[in-house]
Order: C-alpha cells, then structure tokens, then sequence
C-alpha cells in the first residue's frame, strides 16, 4: 500500500488543505492526523493533472527528435498526467495496431497516460478514410482523431469522417489550413505587411478561417463533434463563438506560443519561430486570450513539436515547422492569463486539464480534488520567476522560443495514481 500526504496545498488556488493519496485514489481531503510520507506543499497550487490534447512524440520514425520516453519524462516536467499523441509518426498511427503501439510505448515509459491520436485518413493523403473504427474498438481506444500536420481539405472526406466518429463520440480535431490559399511547406509567414518586407511566403488568416467555418457547417449537418486545433486568428474566434451560439458542437484550442509570441519576431529570420498556423499580430493575440478567457476557446493546448536539429537548423524557408511546448506551457499560460487576472488557477485548471480531459473522453483526468477520484495531480509554485533555459529541458530537442525569457509559475511537483513523476 502506497500512501502520500500533500499538505497545505491551496486547492485551485482557493483553501489550503491536506490531501491525503492511497493506493493511487484521494482518500480524503481536509485536516489529517495520520502518518505518511508527506510533501510539503505550504505556498503552493494543487491542480488536476495537466491533459495535452496535441503533443507530438516522433515514435515511431524520428526518434532523433523525440521518443516516447523523452516526450513523457518533458510532458511529466510540465505537469502533465496525459498527453494526446499526434498520428503524423512514421509510420502514421492510421490502424488499430499502430495506436495500440503508441499505447504500449506510453505504458512501458510510464509517466504520463499517453493516448494516441487516430489519423483521418490514411497516411494523412486526405483521400480514404483511416480505420476509425478499429481503431476506437482497440486497446487504445482511439477518440480523437486528426491529420495534424495536414488538413482534412476535402469537405466530403470532412463529412464522412464526423459521421462516422459520431457512432462511437469520437471528435476530429482539424489542422485548419486551407492548403490551397496557404500551400503546404511553403506559407510560413503571416501574410501582411512584415511578410511583403521580408519576401517570405505569405500563410494568409483566412486560410484558417474558411475551414473553421467549412467545418462548423459540417458539425451542424452531421450532428457530430468537430474540435479545431491550434487555432491562431481572431476571425477563426468570431466563428466559433457564433457556432457555439447556435448549439454547434465544437470545441477549440490555442497554444501558449499564439498567446504571447508575434509574427514580427520573426524579422530576424530564427527558424525558432517558424511554426504552423503561424505566429500572429498583436491584434489576433488579444483576441485568443480574451477568448480563453471567455470559455469561447475551450483548452490550452502545447502543439510539442520537436525537430532536430539538421532539420530545424537552416534557412528560414527550408526549416522544419514547429517549437517545443511541453515543459512551458503551464507557466506561460500563469505569466499571460494569471498575472493579467484574465483567468484564475480554478481557470486555469479548466482550460489545461478539465476541458482537454472532457473533449479528449478521459474519464480518469480532469476530475475534481475530491475523496475517491484518481490521484493525478500537480503542484505550483505560483510565485516562482525563473528564466526558461532549453539546455534544461528533458526533450531531446531543442527548437525552444521561451529560451531566455522569465515566467512565473513553476510546476514543482507531478502525481499520476500518486506515483510521483517530476520533482522531489
Ligand atoms: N505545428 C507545427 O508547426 N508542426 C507540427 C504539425 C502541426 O501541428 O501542424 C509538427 O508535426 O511538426
Ligand atoms: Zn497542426
Ligand atoms: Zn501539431
């Protein structure tokens, strides 16, 4: 019998108490008078594990970038108890024995739920439907199922996939990017002014914004649930808060990078920030976090995207889309939505672990701080500045923007079924 002690923790950010953990369950949450091995949590924020619902993890295919250890040891040191593994591996996680590989890989490293992501369509081609089926009556239990990298462009592939998802509450988390306003591996600028200065091709907001709207349309047809990923621009907001005005099903996340960064950091040419949607104006910034703030958007997500270097490293038109976000994610959420009192912890919570858990179909993350649910947990410093160093981070890349800058909030302490996996 393994037992745990969290003592005086500020539950959400509210009342302090003791949270008492046996055998991988909160016991009890209030005053305790027993022995255990205790953490002394006084100061701190006890929050539901962190849910990543868009993580890449490159097993199986590039493991020079990540692996599925490496992802789990920097997601655990994110304060993350799940992580939601994107398909476009090599090869794609598009069969039942793919995801249940990615599942094993998870399970053997074992620090974090890894659950893997389906793809829609096989190989990503955006042609023939995946094995959504098999896959969602495998071990893995497939839910979300994405293209992630690629769009699902085809409005008629869109629609047979939310239909047929529906059967078992799947949901399709779109890479909204209409590839034929921002073509694949070529847009990599947001299009405007600074795009025109500095000769790179133009990645155009309306090339995200007509497939939210496409797709929420799609969403009401079919009477399936449609989530959009990484959403980057104020008019994708606008569509999503007129769908969900009318009852649609859809749900939608945003990246910590699109809630501080700007596209005029990239005038110095640093392939650190080439990403995909790219990074935005001001204007489209504020929006997002007003958004977040509002329950509009429902979910922080990192979209972890791990590239090696002799992919990463070269001129800005050849580099490799895509910037690390495991390990920075909670405190740059603290830095931009806590300290501006846009959100509070209990927010904070909602947007990192309650929602992601909910849209995602986890019934074990995300739950409330109470007696009988599963202990995974993480603890805050709210209070702790450091400046971001990428040498320390547990990811086997290092394509990380924070590199050098100061956030305050720092995950000291992570529980999955009370086993602890970062922090001492
Ligand atoms: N975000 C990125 O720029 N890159 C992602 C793919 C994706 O999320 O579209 C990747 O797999 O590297
Ligand atoms: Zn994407
Ligand atoms: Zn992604």
């Amino acid at each position: 019998m393994t037992s745990l002690l969290i003592k005086g923790a500020s539950l959400l950010g509210g009342e302090a108490a003791d949270v008492y953990v046996e055998d991988g369950l909160i016991r009890s949450v209030g005053p305790f008078s027993g022995t255990a091995e205790t953490v002394d949590a006084d100061g701190l924020v006890l929050l539901p594990g962190l849910v990543d619902l868009h993580t890449h993890l490159r097993e199986p295919g590039r493991e020079d970038a990540e692996t599925v250890l490496t992802g789990s040891q920097a997601a655990a040191a994110g304060g993350y108890t799940s992580v939601l593994a994107m398909a476009n591996t090599t090869p794609v996680t598009d069969t039942a024995e793919a995801a249940e590989r990615v599942l094993d890989l998870g399970r053997a490293a074992g620090l974090v739920d890894v659950q893997p992501v389906g793809a829609v369509t096989k190989g990503l081609a955006g042609e023939e439907l995946a094995e959504l089926g098999l896959m969602a009556r495998s071990r893995a239990r497939v839910r979300v199922f994405s293209d992630d990298g690629k769009c699902v462009a085809d409005p008629r592939v869109m629609r047979r996939a939310l239909e047929y998802v529906k059967a078992f509450g799947g949901v399709v988390s779109q890479h909204s990017q209409d590839p034929a306003l921002a073509p694949y591996g070529s847009a990599c600028c947001h299009e405007g002014q600074l795009s025109g200065e500095l000769g790179l091709p133009g990645w155009p907001s309306v090339a995200e914004e007509t497939i939210v709207a496409r797709d929420v349309m799609l969403a009401r047809h079919t009477g399936s649930r449609v989530h959009v990923a990484h959403v980057s621009t104020a008019g994708s907001v606008e569509v999503v808060r007129w769908a969900k005005a009318q009852g649609i099903a859809v749900t939608a996340e945003v990246t910590p990078h699109h809630l501080l960064l700007t596209t005029d950091l990239l005038s110095g040419y640093d392939p650190t920030y080439k990403v995909n949607p790219p990074l935005r104006p001001a204007e489209d910034v504020e929006a997002l976090r007003a958004a977040l703030a509002d329950g509009t958007i429902d979910a922080v997500a990192t979209d972890h995207a791990p590239h090696a270097r002799h992919d990463k490293e070269h001129a800005f038109v050849d580099a490799a889309f895509g910037m690390l976000g495991l390990e920075t994610a909670l405190p740059v959420v603290a830095t931009v939505m806590v300290e501006s009192g846009l959100l509070d912890w209990a927010g904070v919570a909602r947007v990192m672990s309650v929602n992601p858990a909910a849209i995602a179909g986890l019934d074990r993350h995300g739950r409330p701080l109470a007696e009988g649910e599963p202990a995974n947990l993480t603890l805050v410093d709210p209070s702790a500045s450091y400046v971001v160093d990428r040498e320390a981070s547990l990811s086997l890349s290092r394509n990380n923007p924070w590199h050098g800058r100061t956030v305050t909030g720092r995950v000291v302490g992570t529980f999955l079924r009370g086993r602890r996996t970062f922090g001492s």
